[in-house]
């Protein structure tokens, strides 16, 4: 069973939807860390029985990884940038979720509200989350999967937030369970679902 460490900055309902389906996957989540003291994920984490730590310097974040036996990390509205010791040493063992279908609306500050703030301003009519790998190009790892969702009828980045943070709440405890069952599989930088 995979150890996972998932690593926040704020609310915590991606984490949530993770907690809310720990039951259907096959890993155990082992521990939560925020670069944030005042994230309200911490709180989820202590409601729900599991470890939670506030790290905001990455070669404490490694060690403590480390010392956890942390096999996978999810990144879960974690909000700063992971540097080249932590990704190559969890290589392709770290995903991300991303408000946006990458290859939009993302990389350096596109983040939060930010995105959709962008989406709006853009005028597209669809958007939706995306789940990929972590490399040292920020969103720019194997895409592992999307779903999409019409945003024609919205009018406000916090519209836009609430509609894609749903879709966002499904796919991210799928791919988990996936990544936990050893179903998802890399081959020459695509992403297969077996
Ligand atoms: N090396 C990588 N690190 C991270 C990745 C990644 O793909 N490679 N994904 C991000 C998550 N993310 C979007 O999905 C993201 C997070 C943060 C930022 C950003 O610009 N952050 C600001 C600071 C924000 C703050 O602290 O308020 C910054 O670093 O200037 C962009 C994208 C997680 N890390
Ligand atoms: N680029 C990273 C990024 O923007 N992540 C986004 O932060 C939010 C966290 O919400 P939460 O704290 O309620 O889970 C989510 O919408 C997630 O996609």
């Amino acid at each position: 069973m995979l150890r996972l460490a998932v690593l926040i900055s704020g609310s915590g309902t991606d984490l949530q939807s993770i907690i809310d389906h720990r039951n259907q996957i096959n890993g155990e989540i082992a521990l939560v860390i925020s670069n944030r003291k005042n994230a309200y994920g911490l709180q989820r984490a202590q409601d729900a029985g599991i470890k939670n730590l506030v790290i905001k310097n990455q070669d404490e974040l490694l060690n403590t990884l480390k010392e956890e036996k942390i096999d996978f990390i999810v990144l879960a509205g974690y909000l700063a940038i992971l540097g080249k010791e932590l990704i190559d040493t969890y290589q392709n063992k770290i995903i991300n979720i991303h408000p946006s279908l990458i290859p939009s609306f993302c990389g350096p500050g596109m983040y939060g509200l930010h995105v959709h703030e962008a989406v709006l301003k853009r005028g597209v009519k669809v958007s939706g989350a995306t789940v990929h790998f972590v490399s040292e190009e920020v969103d720019g790892g194997p895409i592992i999967w999307q779903e999409a969702v019409s945003i024609a009828d919205l009018d406000t980045p916090e519209d836009i937030q609430k509609r894609v943070l749903e879709v966002e709440h499904k796919i991210l405890p799928e791919v988990v369970q996936w990544i936990c069952d050893g179903k998802v599989v890399l081959e020459k930088g695509r992403v297969k679902i077996r």
